[in-house]
């Protein structure tokens, strides 16, 4: 478990419903049950809790403990400094009980004056995941203050000792931490309690999936993001305009190339529009995509790119050349279906609808999400990459995790939305992601630009108008 994840997973938990309040309530507890496993009841407690959400928890597992036990609470700086809603929701609990002692603590020449001798047990709750550099005061004077007593009572951190990782940091017996235990944490015994995650979020994605692949990269042009899209043949046009569409929100340039034929139907100031010869794209063609392929982040291939045998050809000979990050989409995988030993050494996500899949694997998805997911799973391992199964629940791995994304509805069964995700994916891998958190992060943006199209005009609407929404997905994603 790494800490990128716990943040992503706290927002998801989030959209699942669960609040920062019950969270917090169980991490007190957890931390009060433990204690109490530990080292019995009757005993005399000091508590000491910072104004952060560590401090939170410190606060309730005061409450938990003070049933058999006699608590103090030392809450180190200023009352006004309790933000989160949860953290002074329960301090404003504490203060009304008579049975646990509190002495608010901003001095630090006073906190080096205090005697703790008597004190059972000294639960750390001053700083969390939250820290931000060395402990400034008071809460320096706090953490020297109770390593004076290491060895004389037991102390307990709550999440992770304070100070931590720096050289002032609290001399714990053990630290309760949270549902997982933290691979970066280390050179203290941790003891795991959980606080009511569910199972979904090993597996499912949300907001905070699309928030961590969103996030900027830099400020200038260029910086954030430049995809290339290859599609288009005879007629169709619209399969990469729209890919190219939903992509150009995301990054800073989409550059997409169509055969000029398609191409004469498309102007739109967002896209830079690079017109090839011909009515298809064909192995004659390799060379000069791969040249423009050097210009860019990522690539997406494969939108209304068409079966020809030129074509096919081509797209197996530009796959077996790209050194980019690559989605594969649509006609581009009954491409690659014949040789997928193109794919050796690649970065790169397959897109499949269930068809397609069929056409790849020689087989077909069935059954439950899970049973599905295992499939997928084995395919994806087995072919060295990302894939992308759409369907009601998109199912993604990359041989390793697996991941389901629930956003979308049948309104979305229109023809084309497929491409609109196929630039999303795109522009997520040209804003520098890993393929499997692209393709997680844009099923789910895609998904809910399609509820948001849906909200308005029921189930019956274009892809266009899909990738229309698609800022204002990004925004909701954003500000969740
Ligand atoms: N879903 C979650 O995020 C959960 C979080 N929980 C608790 O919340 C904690 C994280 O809470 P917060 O994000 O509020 O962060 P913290 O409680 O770790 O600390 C933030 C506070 O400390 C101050 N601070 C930061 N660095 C400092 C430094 N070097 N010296 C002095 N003061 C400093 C900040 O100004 C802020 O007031 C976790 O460690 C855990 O204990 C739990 O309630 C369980 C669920
Ligand atoms: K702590």
């Amino acid at each position: 478990m790494r800490i990128e994840d716990v943040y992503i997973w706290d927002i998801n938990a989030k959209w699942l419903g669960i609040t920062p309040h019950q969270l917090m309530e169980n991490a007190g507890a957890g931390v009060a049950r433990v204690i109490e496993e530990r080292f019995g009841k009757g005993l005399k407690i000091a508590i000491f809790s910072g104004t952060g959400n560590n401090g939170g928890d410190g606060f309730v597992a005061a409450r938990h403990l003070s049933f058999d036990n006699d608590v103090t609470l030392f809450l180190v700086g200023d009352e006004v400094k309790i933000r989160s809603e949860e953290a002074r929701h329960n301090w404003e609990i504490l203060k009304g009980l008579d049975f646990v002692k509190i002495r608010v603590l901003k001095d630090s020449t006073y906190i080096r004056s205090l005697d703790l001798s008597g004190f059972d047990v000294i639960v750390d709750a001053l700083l969390g995941a939250g820290t931000k550099g060395e402990p400034r005061e008071p809460i320096r004077s706090a953490i020297e203050k109770i390593n004076e007593y290491a060895g004389r009572a037991k102390i307990v951190s709550v999440d992770l000792p304070s100070g931590y990782p720096s050289k002032v940091q609290v001399k714990a017996d053990f630290a309760v931490t949270f549902q997982w235990d933290k691979e970066e944490y280390e050179g203290f015994e941790r003891v795991v309690v959980k606080i009511g995650y569910p199972k979904e979020l090993y597996h499912i994605v949300g907001p905070g999936d699309a928030k961590f692949a969103l996030r900027k990269k830099g400020e200038h042009k260029g910086q954030n993001g430049k995809l290339l899209i290859i599609g288009g043949s005879g007629d169709y046009y619209g399969a990469p305009y729209l890919a190219a569409k939903a992509a150009s929100y995301l990054v800073d340039l989409v550059y997409l190339v169509m055969p000029e034929y398609p191409a004469r139907r498309v102007s739109d100031p967002d896209l830079i529009l690079r017109p090839i010869e011909g009515r298809n794209f064909s192995p004659g063609h390799v060379e000069e995509l791969l040249s423009i392929a050097e210009k860019v982040d990522a690539v997406v291939i494969g939108p209304g790119i068409g079966l020809a045998e030129e074509t096919k050809e081509f797209v197996r000979e530009f796959v077996r050349r790209c050194e980019k990050p690559m989605v594969i989409d649509a006609d581009g995988l009954k491409a690659i279906a014949g040789d997928l030993s193109v794919l050796k050494g690649k970065t790169f996500i397959l897109t499949p609808h269930t068809g397609e899949f069929k056409v790849l694997f020689g087989v077909k998805p069935e059954g439950s999400f899970q049973e599905k997911a295992e499939l997928v799973r084995e395919k994806a391992r087995e072919i060295g990459g990302v894939i992308l199964l759409k369907g009601a629940y998109d199912i993604i791995s990359d041989g390793e995790a697996w991941k389901y994304n629930r956003t979308g509805n049948r309104g979305m069964t229109t023809g084309g939305t497929g491409d609109v995700l196929a630039g999303l994916v795109g522009a997520l891998l040209a804003l520098g992601n890993e393929p499997l958190r692209a393709a997680s992060a844009g099923a789910f943006i895609n998904g809910l630009a399609g509820d948001m199209v849906k909200e308005g005009l029921g189930e019956n609407f274009t892809a266009l108008e899909v990738a229309k929404k698609v800022p204002y997905a990004v925004k909701w994603v954003v500000e969740f």
